[in-house]
């Protein structure tokens, strides 16, 4: 079974090749338990799978999260799953992938750039207090496409300079929140310069920090754009991993077109030979 190993932004994802090596989408969850684990296997944040179009894309990205949950999208996962297509010519320099929340296109800028335009926003609650341990954080609810990846957006002041053992206790307790019906992705931001942001996001089904979210940048900066705090116009977006570009820019004070810009890396194509694994052959 072979493999590639990509980050986008320091996001990693383990990817698997459906048409060319079929598995039953049944052994999915499991094998992404499995080859995700970072000390056991090869590691990562996540687990996509090329597969079949159904629904007139050039074809369709699963994603499972390292816990084995199904992600309904993945925008930096997006990103270099269309370096994928586009490197092993399943599709062009623009390309139509279909995902769990609805389709996303996606656009080679050069070699290692690549731009997303995001599922719409389906769901924007810009006022979402949420309660913890008897402090109340002034946070945003947003969902991304249908069935829609949910967010929460909480600006944290001098982000950087926070207890990181604090911050993931915080991030756990936000994601779990008994107000979120299917929990959330927990974005914390600080505005650093006008247009740029600093931001770590508690990803949901990997239960802790990544070193980037694409969908999360893409959620903060919506919400921001729509209490303009930022244009909404290539916004900056630092995280651990890397630097990502926001567009969210607002017609008649309604959000357009959503794209998410960034960098991706291969850094690694091989064969998966981890022998508690029974499918590897
Ligand atoms: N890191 C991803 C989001 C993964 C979503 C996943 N954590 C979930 O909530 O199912 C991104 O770049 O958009």
């Amino acid at each position: 079974m072979n493999f590639w190993k990509m980050n986008g932004a320091g996001n990693d994802f383990i990817m698997l090749d459906n048409i060319a090596s079929p598995l039953p989408t049944t052994d999915y969850p499991a094998l992404a338990r499995l080859l995700c684990e970072r000390h056991l296997s090869i590691g990562a944040d996540g687990l996509m799978v090329i597969d079949h179009p159904t629904e007139g894309g050039d074809y369709k990205m699963r994603f499972y999260n390292s816990d084995g949950s199904i992600g309904e999208m993945c925008g930096n996962g997006a990103r270099c799953i269309c370096r994928y297509g586009y490197e092993t010519a399943l599709a062009g320099q623009t390309q139509r992938v279909e995902t769990t929340a609805g389709m996303i296109t996606g656009h080679r800028i050069d070699a290692r750039n690549y731009c997303i335009q995001l599922n719409s926003v389906t769901t924007m609650e810009l006022d979402f207090p949420m309660d913890v341990d008897g402090t109340t954080y002034q946070a945003c609810y947003i969902e991304l496409g249908n069935p829609g990846l949910p967010h929460v957006a909480v600006e944290v002041p001098n982000l950087k300079d926070q207890d990181e053992n604090w911050l993931r206790e915080l991030g756990r307790k936000l994601r779990w929140h008994q107000s979120l019906r299917k929990g959330a992705n927990v974005n914390f931001y600080e505005i650093l310069a006008p247009d740029h942001l600093y931001e770590r996001t508690f990803e949901r089904g990997v239960e802790d920090f990544t070193y980037a979210c694409g969908t999360g940048t893409g959620s903060v900066v919506s919400a921001l754009t729509l209490q303009g705090k930022v244009s909404g116009n290539h916004v900056t977006v630092d995280m651990v991993g890397g630097r990502l570009f926001i567009d969210a820019p607002m017609v008649d004070g309604t959000l357009t077109q959503l794209h998410l810009t960034g960098p991706t890396n291969i850094v690694a194509k091989g064969q998966v030979t981890d022998e508690d694994l029974c499918l590897a052959k």
